[in-house]
């Protein structure tokens, strides 16, 4: 029997099968994947194959290919990876241009991130209801700067519900990653489109209290009309670790394209002569905030910061 794992907690993973039952399923024994070292083998948006036993629960046999996964390395067991989630179609990421402000450095490393991870981004910009008219017309200039480069943009407000109904047919029968910084509105949404969620959100705490182990817990939210959330406690943003800094620029779209005029083939469009990317800065085609971001991930990348906070 085939299913999709749509939850998992600890050693447990609930399988929903292809003809809708839901089978609580463990792994068949030392059941380990070619190359990926992670402390979970198998993670929510695995496809995967069951045998059925007389208990009414199942073993995973065996998993099918991914055509992505999103991982975050263990704090403590290092070389370790924990899988969040596998075969994500899209990200939503959820921002605010206040309470709280969400810098565009942030934004655009987690574009970076997640066009390594060739994962489609939607910004989806929250709290409108409670913007001022300057913080408005802000909101407008991001929107059309991340839109001139390529993405989709959403503005709502999820707490008065206002705009919500514009995700409806971007999320429907995707598996979507929310993602933001803490406080931007990421569960007021969730009960927005699941107002079901609500009893999610209690069944954690439960847990908590019971003194299970929740750091593993990663769980897909079904939506109604088709399709899932995926709500995963603390993934801030694609983990960038491996970006290699030939290939930095590539995750930054425009720059990109300007970059195929740069003199030099390898140029990292820092101080080199007939750079056509610091001549688009220079000329307003490429926003000086998302040079920055370019430049500001460079560095890192120079100190090796990757490696250390992932
Ligand atoms: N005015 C206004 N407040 C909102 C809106 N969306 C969320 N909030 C409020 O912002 C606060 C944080 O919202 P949450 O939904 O908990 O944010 P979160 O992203 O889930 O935060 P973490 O769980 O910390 O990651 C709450 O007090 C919400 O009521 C909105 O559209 N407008
Ligand atoms: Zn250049």
């Amino acid at each position: 029997m085939k299913g999709l794992v749509i939850k998992n907690t600890g050693s447990w993973y609930t399988v929903k099968t292809d003809d809708g039952q839901l089978i609580e399923s463990k792994i068949k024994g030392n059941f380990r994947l070619k190359g990926i070292r992670s402390t979970n083998p198998v993670a929510v948006g695995d496809h995967v194959q069951l045998i059925t036993n007389q208990e009414g629960t199942a073993f995973i046999s065996a998993i099918e290919d991914r055509r992505n996964y999103i991982v975050r390395k263990s704090p403590n067991l290092s070389k370790q990876s924990h899988i969040l989630a596998a075969n994500v179609d899209q990200a939503l990421l959820v921002v605010t241009v206040n309470y709280p402000q969400t810098s565009t450095t942030f934004i655009d490393r987690f574009l970076a991130g997640a066009e390594a991870y060739r994962v489609p981004v939607i910004l989806v910009f929250n709290k409108r209801d409670i913007l001022s008219e300057e913080e408005l017309h802000y909101e407008q200039m991001m929107r059309k700067l991340y839109e001139t480069i390529g993405y989709q943009c959403v503005e709502l407000s999820a707490a008065t519900g206002e705009g919500v109904e514009q995700l409806i047919p971007l999320i429907k029968d995707k598996i979507s990653l929310l993602s933001g910084n803490s406080g931007v509105g990421k569960s007021t949404l969730i009960n927005q489109l699941v107002p079901e969620a609500d009893q999610r959100t209690a069944e954690i705490s439960d847990a908590h209290n019971t003194g299970m182990h929740t750091t593993t817990f990663s769980e897909m939210i079904a939506l109604s009309a088709g399709g899932y959330l995926i709500d995963t406690p603390g993934i801030k943003g694609f983990g960038t670790f491996d970006i290699e800094k030939e290939e930095l620029t590539s995750y930054f779209k425009e720059i990109f394209r300007f970059s195929e005029n740069c003199r030099f083939s390898n140029c990292t469009h820092t101080h080199e002569p007939g750079c056509a990317v610091i001549r688009a800065v220079e000329d307003h085609y490429i926003a000086a905030s998302r040079y920055q971001s370019y430049l500001s991930m460079l560095e890192d990348k120079d100190e090796n910061k990757y490696r250390e906070s992932f």
